[in-house]
């Protein structure tokens, strides 16, 4: 029995779980901490071990301000804790697997050497608010754990699938070829825990389940899966593509850039020696999205505000569509006249966000040709904000979309043999395609493929 740390780096978060495996065999959970809050200060710890909530919330102070030190702190409450058994002595942690967002060309996870470590090095600027903070968890992992061996595990893996007419951007192909530019994408890792585990609920084999997933965090994208598969997705050569997240734009006309500001070509200051990045790829990934439009990174507050608003726009249209119209356009009138301005900022991120998510799902829909089984809720924001589905699912109900409001609104699904689900079901009763939230688990996803990699034992 091996045990298994898996360390997911997202751009506002880190998350470390802690699994025992066999050689082949299915990980299991033993443990599960993360720091979370990192671009909205100040950071918070939580640790569970099994059932046991062991640092429920724990705010981490100032130090904890990025995704390195972030790391330390968690494996400081693993090493810390006695009642972790398997983790008694760093030396115990057999493998470390790394979520890598961009993996360029590789088609599966790899054993981190020096080669491996500079081809990765390479794509640092590809994925600007991600690849250099997990080569720098790597490299702490080399020095504190050095017993253990490294495997990368790739969010472009999942997306190999999608086809050349999908990937290809109509640029010059020869230059397109030699700079490698095209639609990589993105939380692929999350993807394909996702397909298995909807295709499990469903109850069909994987290759016949067809779905349109969303996995929404601090970075949010689409995915259509189609027979298990990825076949598009909303982020493209880099995760900036796409729907909005935290501190990113997402898809807007590639010419803006060139208005915004004077200097965007020109290198960043806050560029190292690890990271290149240009004052326009600074301002799109790390000066925009719900930060610029609200001031605040935090989802959960946009959406209390848009709760707030709603409860006040329900009360004056109970039901139907044309009342909905109205009360709309009431809301338009309301909204001009509405004087506290962040409230209204933050109606205006969710009322664009429901907008971005929505076009997605239509065009998915469309390339799907309708054979879609499930329309999948997740990340953090998919699966905590219930009026965010709530708004998404009213906005695609041409498509037969329809929401259980009372299951929406019960903040996870039912228990299983004392178990919270992965995946739980919102849609209303008797109508298909289905709605659904997964709880996606990226850290399972990684530590499943290195059990699967003989090469790693
Ligand atoms: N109750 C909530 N309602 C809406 N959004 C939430 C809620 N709780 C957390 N979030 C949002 O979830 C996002 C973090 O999602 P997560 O997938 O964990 O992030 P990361 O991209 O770092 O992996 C943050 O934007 C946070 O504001
Ligand atoms: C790819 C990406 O944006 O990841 P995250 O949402 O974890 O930051
Ligand atoms: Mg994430």
């Amino acid at each position: 029995m091996a045990v298994i740390l898996a360390v997911n780096a997202g751009s506002s978060s880190v998350k470390v779980s802690v699994f025992t495996a066999e050689k082949g065999g299915t990980p299991s959970q033993v443990a599960e901490a993360q720091v979370s809050g990192l671009t909205a200060p100040p950071a918070v710890l939580r640790y569970a071990r099994g059932d046991a909530s062991v640092i429920p919330h724990r705010e981490v102070g100032d130090a904890v301000n990025d995704q390195r030190s972030a790391f330390a702190t968690i494996l400081d409450a693993l090493i810390a804790d006695p009642d972790l058994p398997v983790i008694r002595r760093r030396e115990d942690v057999s493998i470390i697997c790394h979520r890598i967002v961009h993996g360029g060309d590789f088609a599966k996870p790899q054993l981190i050497v020096d080669h491996t470590y500079s081809h990765l090095e390479a794509l640092n600027d590809l994925a600007p608010l991600h690849n250099a903070n997990s080569l720098g968890i790597i490299r702490q992992c080399c020095d504190w754990l050095p017993h253990a061996r490294n495997v990368a595990c790739f969010d472009t893996q999942f997306h190999a699938t999608i086809p050349r007419h999908i990937r290809t951007y109509p640029i010059d192909q020869a230059i397109a070829r030699s700079n490698r530019l095209r639609k990589y994408g993105f939380h692929g890792l999350s993807y394909s825990f996702i397909a298995r585990s909807v295709a499990r609920h469903l109850g069909r084999p994987l290759r016949e389940t067809s779905i349109i997933a969303l996995h929404l965090g601090s970075g949010a994208s689409a995915c259509a899966i189609r027979g298990g598969r990825s076949w598009d997705t909303s982020m493209g050569l880099t995760p900036l593509a796409g729907l909005p997240g935290a501190t990113r734009s997402g898809s807007v006309d590639p010419s803006l850039v060139f208005h915004y500001a004077s200097d965007v070509g020109k290198l960043s200051p806050a560029s190292t020696r690890d990271l290149h990045i240009s004052r326009a790829e600074e301002i799109l990934n790390k000066e925009a999205g719900w930060k610029a439009l609200t001031g605040t990174t935090d989802f959960g507050k946009i959406a209390a505000a848009a709760a707030a608003a709603a409860g006040r726009s329900r009360k004056r249209a109970p039901e139907g569509a044309e009342n909905r119209i109205a009360a709309e356009e009431e809301e338009v009138e309301e909204e001009e006249h509405d004087n506290d301005e962040d409230t209204r900022n933050k109606r205006l991120a969710f009322d664009l966000f429901v907008d971005r998510i929505s076009g997605f799902i239509g065009s998915y829909y469309v390339t799907l040709r309708g054979q879609v089984d499930a329309l999948v809720f997740a990340g953090g924001i998919g699966e905590k904000s219930d009026l965010l589905r709530s708004a998404v699912v009213d906005q695609v109900s041409c498509l037969g979309f329809r929401l259980d409001e009372e299951a929406n609104g019960a903040g996870g699904g039912r228990q299983e043999n004392g178990k919270e689900p992965i995946v739980w079901d919102i849609g209303k009763e008797g109508i298909t395609p289905r709605v659904l939230v997964c709880k996606t688990d990226e850290q399972f996803e990684m530590a499943r493929l290195c059990a699967e990699g003989e090469e790693f034992w």
